[in-house]
């Protein structure tokens, strides 16, 4: 599992730490592996130069001893300051060891030269920045770490706007100008390739949309152990199988979880065929379908393991594939067994259809009893125009999903999975969870009602609704991976994939016996 903290809690577990170490040593832990890092790219991209850029606090102190201890092996290196507002220890270092320096002013002036004309992303060539920084093939950014507040100031903006666009960025603990605790992305903070954190994840590593200008993320163990909950959670895939549910020689169909999905209309059929395919490959031990009569058909022949109409359940999937406009009898009768599934005392997963026919009632229905409501952005904004009588857009939602999940969770009661290409998972309490594990081909038909099956499988089997959720969200993506390969892939694949997926999940790591 990753966890990340928030920033106060990374600057308490800093100076508990910091009282049993010499100074000195937790920083110059922190260098030693950005120089790991930093020279394995090197030898990976062939690079040249690595200019760091090097902001006021501690964070420019780690791109400064990085570059002076990168300069003593021999790596041609630069860094750009601040003049008179640089760490005098890694100022020391780097002039020793031969690191080109250059300082430039707050006011965006070196010497006579005003480079405070340039406008973010559209660097003027002339500028002494811009051609101190043509020559790098790595940028280390130091301006801002946890400690950033409030987006880059002008003169920071300036320098990332200078970076080229075919240098490797490396951000120091995090993109500076991005909020370390996640938020709206910043237009013009820096998007790294790569970010090398230290210890412990940090919000914006792994929530939306700050997730984004993060790239890959490295962890460099400084020995940091925040004692505070984590802010946001990801499941990975060494933890499935300490939380998928397995078998054992004692259990009978009955005792291993049956499912009740709820799906398809005349209009939408396949939905009830995909939900109900992908519970029986991720391991229930019974579905019960309730439909009519075309999606039920499809069902009986596409999967015959499932049993047809109502009885004894364990959990529900409600909503893949329901029309909420269809006028007929048979329209009628299936949301009428979705708003039944809306009283069921068992946990109930509300996908696509089922999410409009939630209403402000929802809490109330389903207080004290397991609920995850899985929509997209789309489904997410009108859920919340719906219930707090306020106009929210899609694009409200996409641009801060967190908040977005976060009041949907509040004013329902409800675990919310806001579907994405990172998915946020927020339970009633509890850390953020979330989980970026797909290609971006699972945005595909169908790929929803697979998600619903899975989720509904882990709640039937007595997993939480959140834990369901963000596993059922990580084993989905995986199966999409391993059916991909790369290339496109349609829904139906997904589900197929599940046994083989699992199987492998659940022997990641075992050791094989000869
Ligand atoms: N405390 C420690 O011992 C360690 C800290 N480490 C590094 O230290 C970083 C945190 O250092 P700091 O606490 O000094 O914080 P930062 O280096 O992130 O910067 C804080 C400084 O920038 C200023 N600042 C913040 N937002 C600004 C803005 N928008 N415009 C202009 N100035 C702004 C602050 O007033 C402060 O002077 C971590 O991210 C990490 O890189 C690592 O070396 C590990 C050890």
């Amino acid at each position: 599992m990753i966890e990340a903290f928030a920033t106060q809690d990374v600057y308490a577990a800093e100076s508990t730490l910091m009282q049993t170490l010499a100074e000195g040593e937790l920083m110059a832990r922190a260098v030693e592996g950005l120089i790991e890092v930093v020279s394995a790219r090197i030898e990976q991209l062939g690079a040249q130069r690595v200019v760091a850029l090097v902001g006021t606090g501690n964070n420019g102190a780690d791109a400064l001893y990085a570059v002076a201890g990168l300069a003593l092996t021999g790596v041609n290196c630069a860094a750009l300051h601040l003049s008179g507002k640089v760490h005098p220890g890694a100022y020391a270092a780097a002039e020793a060891a031969g690191v080109v320096l250059l300082a430039a002013d707050e006011n965006l002036t070196i010497g006579d030269f005003s480079w405070g004309e340039v406008e973010p992303g559209r660097a003027d060539k002339t500028s002494p920045i811009v051609q101190f920084l043509s020559e790098a093939d790595i940028v280390l950014d130091g301006i801002l770490g946890i400690g950033g507040r409030g987006g880059l100031p002008r003169w920071g903006a300036t320098w990332v706007a200078a970076v080229p666009d075919t240098a490797y960025v490396i951000a120091v603990d995090v993109p500076s100008g991005q909020d370390p605790n996640g938020g709206a992305l910043s237009a013009d903070g820096v998007f790294a390739d790569e970010t090398v954190t230290f210890s412990v994840a940090k919000p914006a590593h792994l929530l939306p949309p700050t997730e984004a200008a993060a790239g890959t993320l490295t962890f460099v163990d400084i020995g940091l152990l925040p004692s505070a909950e984590p802010s946001v959670r990801r499941l990975t895939r060494d933890d499935v199988a300490d939380l998928w549910p397995v078998p054992t020689a004692a259990d009978d169909k009955y005792s291993r979880g049956v499912l009740g999905v709820v799906a398809g209309s005349e209009r939408y059929a396949g939905a009830a065929v995909l939900a109900v395919t992908s519970a029986v490959e991720a391991g229930i031990g019974m579905v019960r379908y309730i439909g009519p009569a075309t999606p039920t058909g499809l069902v009986r022949q596409a999967v015959p393991e499932a049993v047809i109409g109502a009885g004894q359940v364990q959990a529900w999937v409600a909503g893949p594939g329901v029309d909420p406009d269809e006028g007929t009898e048979a329209g009628r009768a299936q949301r009428q067994a979705v708003v039944d599934v809306l009283d069921a005392p068992e946990p109930v997963v509300l996908d696509a259809g089922a999410l409009d026919l939630v209403d402000d009632s929802v809490a109330l229905r389903r207080a004290g009893r397991t609920t995850v409501l899985t929509p997209h952005a789309g489904e997410c904004a009108r859920l919340l125009t719906r219930l707090t009588s306020q106009e929210v857009t899609n694009s409200e939602v996409s641009a801060d999903p967190v908040s977005a999940a976060r009041r949907l969770a509040e004013v329902t009661g409800a675990t919310v999975l806001l579907k994405g290409s990172t998915t946020i998972v927020v339970g009633p309490e509890g850390p953020v969870r979330s989980q970026a594990d797909g290609p971006a081909w699972l945005a595909t038909a169908g790929a929803g009602d697979v998600l619903a099956g899975v989720i509904g499988v882990l709640l039937a089997q007595g997993l939480d609704g959140p834990v369901a959720a963000a596993l059922g969200s990580l084993v989905h993506s995986v199966a999409a991976d391993d059916a991909s390969g790369g290339g496109p892939l349609r829904a139906r694949r997904v589900a197929q994939a599940l046994p083989s997926t699992i199987a492998d999940l659940l022997n990641r790591g075992r050791p094989t016996v000869v």
